[in-house]
């Protein structure tokens, strides 16, 4: 099913001439992908970089690299008109001094390339921390008109079986308004994925088993989520089993439209998140495609430092097609 669920995606956007920036043009894993993605002809990848010293790591990996545009942001002719738009687009935050500097980070610099539709979408984190990797994005591609918060979800694929855990990766106390447009939004990253969203609340309550502060946060959000997506098949508060397991959902939560059968699991916090989707990961076998950031402007998608090249090459042909 991981095959199908890539190969679909992947005859979605050849033809499609999509480029996407890899900030991290002199990691092992990257250039893999990009060689691989550039060979097939899939996106034109553009590396940021110093092009000898990406050339160099590229032939030491007995890697080619056709069609691959590789831009050093020390020797990019274009500085002064991404300065520019970024002192506008930092309105008063940045000095056009600061923004010189700052460009010169490879997450800065490949962000605005996005923003400046100089490319389609972006996919860094292999060497770089979440926060160093999409603050770049929050401050510069935003979220989409409607939507407050950014979040990040994984696509948990095993055989046959397909979930979407979120959020994994951004908002790290989520209120019940972020838990209830998270929720909505993943029911949408859902559908990419040709999965019909089944959204489940996740807390260590099921549906008033324990009564505390953090179990009240998820029933609000229920509610919210209820009002904004009255079509939503949505529910919670659920401890994981009632959510997942029909025998359980049978005893904890006999009246629910979710009855075992989730397939959207949105986590309280993002320690319960992000552990979460590593346990399932490294425990269950499940490979983790992901974090994909929601509610953006345009795509740019953050990457495990656990990635491997294989997960680079899926998360930027997720990122290809969520900018169709
Ligand atoms: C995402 C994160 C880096 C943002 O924190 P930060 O850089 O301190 O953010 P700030 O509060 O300074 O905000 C920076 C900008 O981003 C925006 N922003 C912050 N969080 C946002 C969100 N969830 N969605 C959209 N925009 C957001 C702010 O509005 C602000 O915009 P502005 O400068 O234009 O006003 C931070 O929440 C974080 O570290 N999260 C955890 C990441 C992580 O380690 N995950 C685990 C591994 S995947
Ligand atoms: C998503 C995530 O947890 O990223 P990292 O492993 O790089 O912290």
């Amino acid at each position: 099913m991981s095959s199908d669920l890539f190969s679909a995606l992947k005859e979605k956007v050849v033809g499609k001439q999509r480029k996407i920036v890899f900030p991290e043009g002199l990691d092992e894993r990257i250039l893999t992908a990009v060689s691989r993605l550039a060979n097939e002809q899939v996106v034109t990848p553009i590396v940021i970089g110093n092009e000898e010293a990406v050339k160099q790591k590229a032939s030491e990996l007995g890697l080619t690299l056709p069609n691959v545009e590789i831009i050093d942001p020390h020797q990019y002719e274009g500085m002064d008109e991404l300065v520019k738009a970024f002192v506008e687009r930092r309105n008063g935050k940045v000095t056009e001094e600061a923004a010189r500097e700052m460009l010169l980070d490879e997450n800065y610099f490949g962000t605005m390339l996005v923003y400046m539709d100089k490319a389609h979408g972006l996919v860094s984190g292999a060497a770089h921390s979440t926060a160093d990797t999409v603050r770049p994005a929050l401050q510069i591609i935003k979220t989409k008109p409607g939507i407050r918060k950014t979040s990040g979800v994984f696509i948990m694929v095993r055989g046959d079986e397909k979930y979407v855990f979120a959020d994994c990766a951004i908002n790290i106390a989520p209120d019940s308004q972020d838990l209830a447009e998270i929720a909505v939004e993943s029911a949408n990253t859902a559908k990419m994925f040709d999965i019909e969203p089944r959204v489940a609340m996740l807390s260590f309550s099921t549906k008033g088993s324990a009564k505390s502060p953090e179990t009240e946060k998820v029933v609000e959000a229920v509610r919210l989520a209820k009002e904004m997506a009255p079509d939503l098949v949505l529910d919670g508060e659920f401890q994981f089993d009632a959510a997942f397991v029909p025998s359980v959902a049978k005893k904890k939560a006999p009246d629910s439209v979710i009855q075992g059968d989730a397939n959207v699991f949105i986590f309280p916090s993002l320690e319960a998140g992000n552990i979460g989707y590593k346990i399932a990961q490294r425990l269950g076998n499940f490979e983790a495609v992901g974090p994909i950031l929601q509610g953006l402007n345009k795509p740019v998608n953050d990457l495990s430092r656990g990635c491997n090249a294989e997960d680079v090459y899926k998360l930027t042909l997720i990122t290809a097609a969520q900018s169709l």
